[in-house]
């Protein structure tokens, strides 16, 4: 037999986000269909007044170290949308009256009762309850929950700053949210009171459904800007539930949009990389990240043959929460890569409607450029420019080589080559090596080599040098002029016929792995919240005679225990013994006095033998944030 004391106020609150690791599925990157771009990538681009996404402008500098504070000019496409805000959370203001017992009276009958029976003669857990504490406690968990939260918006500040990538950028392609489905409402204790009614049984109903999680692929972004602002999404928490059995209502939902193709990984400390859970590539997909808590039961779904006077209800489950690490890689089809001022924006700007700045200084692109290629009324495809890639970009020189990730959805890559440079040859080799050290994948791509600025006399002089130079490696280079639209469109042919093979060949492999199970993550938790509370583990340390007894299920069950009701000790002390926690306990060894931890629950273990009763006179001041009950020698 045990009997409890408190602990609540000084153990952290249980979080349903699950210790266990989310197992994910992280997907092969599937390429989109050429037919689909028009209406996706967010670059909303195409031929005949679409515009594309254009983002750039730098000054002109003559070194190339990057000053973030020169970023602030930045040109972005109109077509940014905010996301959803998500509700504020709501906070009923009548929290308290779910607690009391409610009463659903007609008319006449006002009188209030208080069910906190102190005394009953069940050996267990017993309470000093003391009812007035109630808000006290209430009010006290409210302020922790805000603690929390400036803890983990500091958190966040410290690691925005990370070397390499201007913050600008990061902050586009980046983002760290916290998410947070809806807690259940609580379920109440009423009975019916209705005159000539005597007796007329529990009316407690059940409490709401905590609002979900949703992430959704938004077609009309295409950056993470705009969580700089807000990362924070919270879900409404259910209704709590009222005489008359009514049930609450459902807390309201989140969701939060990103762009096509985001890569959402659960964040993880220290800058370690947690698993991929999903990557959203279409418009419109929508994935139910994180399931709402289930609302807790109200007296009268506890009404049985044996107890037709239940003075209990359950507290509404807590919603799962965990923090996210969203990832923007481009989904474009042919990613364009060169030295700085080789002339990769020109090209784009020769082959699509796009307008990205162009002009003669190196790093004029911060942040890539989408354009749609139409060649024909079915074949088009996405065409991405991206920032220049220095000698030594891997140890950050210029602007780093990171946001070549952007190129690992690409399937074909066209490496743009500045004929007017001292050493096209060189620099040609110099940016491969970049490509390798950032990706060994990716320099494994298909490729065709445009050299550039045929126009300049100092270009087409070193041109058959260089063809040469590629030729002993197999390498057939072309010749273009960007800027005067020369040879760009065979360069635009030969990438779409290599797009053509690639897809051909990953085709089996994107069959195989669709359809994609969006709500795995949900699912996951879902699966975990029906853990049986029969599975467990008992951890003891010697040294200190506790005993902590961990499992799901059952800590589930600490957590959605309301224990201002004296029946919901009976009730914990029966699960306790049903489920062969005392047995083990009993087996292991447990001895009179050793405390015993259950979720956030702590108690005294006392021997079978001794009988436990509670007097009223137990009714001492509690401690704000807790419900203290006895410990009985
Ligand atoms: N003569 C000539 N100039 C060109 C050609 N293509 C590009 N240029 C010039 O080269 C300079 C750089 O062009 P961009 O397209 O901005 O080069 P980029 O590779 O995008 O440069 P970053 O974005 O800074 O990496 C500009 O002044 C262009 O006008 C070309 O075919 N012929
Ligand atoms: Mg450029």
């Amino acid at each position: 037999i045990t009997s409890a004391s408190s602990s609540s106020s000084s153990r952290k609150r249980f979080k349903t986000t699950n210790p266990n690791k989310i197992p994910s599925k992280p997907k092969p990157p599937s390429r989109r269909s050429p037919n689909n771009l028009s209406s996706s990538g967010g670059a909303g681009a195409g031929v005949g007044g679409g515009e594309a996404t254009t983002y750039t402008r730098l000054p002109p500098r003559d070194d190339s170290s990057v000053d973030p504070s020169l970023f602030t000019v930045i040109k972005l496409h109109e077509s940014i949308v905010p996301v959803s805000t998500p509700p504020p959370p709501k906070i009923s203001s009548d929290s308290a009256a779910y607690q009391a017992i409610a009463y659903d009276d007609d008319e006449e009958e006002e009188e209030e009762e208080v069910f906190l029976d102190s005394t009953f003669d069940y050996q267990g857990f017993v309470s000093d309850d003391d009812d007035e504490d109630i808000e006290i406690s209430r009010s006290g968990s409210k302020d922790k929950v805000f603690e929390e939260e400036e803890e983990e918006e500091e958190e966040e500040e410290g690691e925005v700053k990370e070397k390499g990538v201007p913050a600008v950028m990061r902050c586009f392609d980046r983002a760290k949210i916290y998410v947070k489905a809806g807690d259940g409402g609580n379920g109440v204790v009423a009975f019916r009171r209705e005159k000539f009614v005597p007796y007329g049984g529990p009316s407690g109903g059940d409490g709401g459904k905590g609002g979900d999680v949703y992430v959704e692929v938004d077609g009309s972004m295409n950056s993470l800007l705009p969580f700089r602002k807000n990362i924070h999404f919270r879900a409404g928490r259910g209704s709590h539930g009222q005489g008359r059995k009514q049930v609450g209502a459902k807390g309201e939902d989140v969701v939060v949009k990103v762009a096509p193709g985001t890569v959402v990984r659960e964040a993880l400390k220290e800058g370690m990389e947690g698993e991929v859970l999903m990557e959203l590539m279409n418009p419109g997909e929508r994935a139910l990240l994180l399931p709402g808590g289930r609302g807790g039961k109200g007296n009268a779904s506890f009404k049985s043959g044996t107890n037709k006077v239940p003075k209990i209800a359950e507290n509404g489950e807590e919603g799962a929460e965990m923090w996210l690490d969203l990832e923007l890689k481009l989904v474009a089809d042919v990613g364009i890569v060169g030295a700085p001022n080789a002339g990769k924006s020109t090209l784009l700007s020769a082959i699509s409607a796009a307008k990205p700045t162009i002009a003669n200084y190196p790093f004029t692109t911060l942040l890539p450029n989408l354009g749609v290629v139409y060649l024909d009324f079915d074949a088009t495809m996405v065409v991405a420019d991206l920032p220049g890639l220095l000698e030594g970009a891997h140890q950050g020189f210029g602007l780093g080589h990171e946001f070549l990730r952007h190129t690992e959805r690409c399937s074909v890559l066209v490496h743009v080559v500045d004929g007017s440079s001292l050493q096209p040859e060189y620099e040609f080799d110099a940016v491969r090596l970049e490509i390798e050290l950032f990706s060994p994948g990716l320099v494994e791509k298909p490729y065709l080599v445009a050299y550039n600025k045929m126009d300049l006399p100092e270009a087409s002089e070193k041109w058959l040098r260089f063809k040469e130079h590629l030729e002993t490696h197999g390498i057939h280079p072309f010749c273009i002029s960007a800027m005067n639209r020369q040879g760009t469109h065979d360069v635009v042919c030969a990438a779409y016929e290599l797009l053509r093979k690639e897809s051909e060949t990953n085709k089996d492999m994107q069959e195989w792995t669709n359809p994609r199970n969006l709500n795995h993550v949900a699912d996951t938790i879902q699966k975990q919240r029906s853990a049986s509370m029969n599975d467990f583990e008992i951890f003891h340390d010697s040294s200190t005679s506790t005993w902590n007894v961990v499992g799901a299920g059952l800590q589930r069950f600490v957590q959605m225990t309301n224990w201002q009701y004296t029946e919901s000790l009976k009730r914990f002390q029966h699960v306790l013994e049903a489920c062969g926690v005392n047995k083990s306990l009993v087996k292991r060894g447990v001895k009179e006095g050793d405390t015993v931890v259950v979720g956030e629950m702590e108690m005294v273990w006392h021997n079978a033998t001794e009988k436990v009763r509670v007097s009223k006179s137990n009714t001492g001041k509690q401690s704000a944030g807790s419900v203290r009950w006895p410990q009985f020698k």
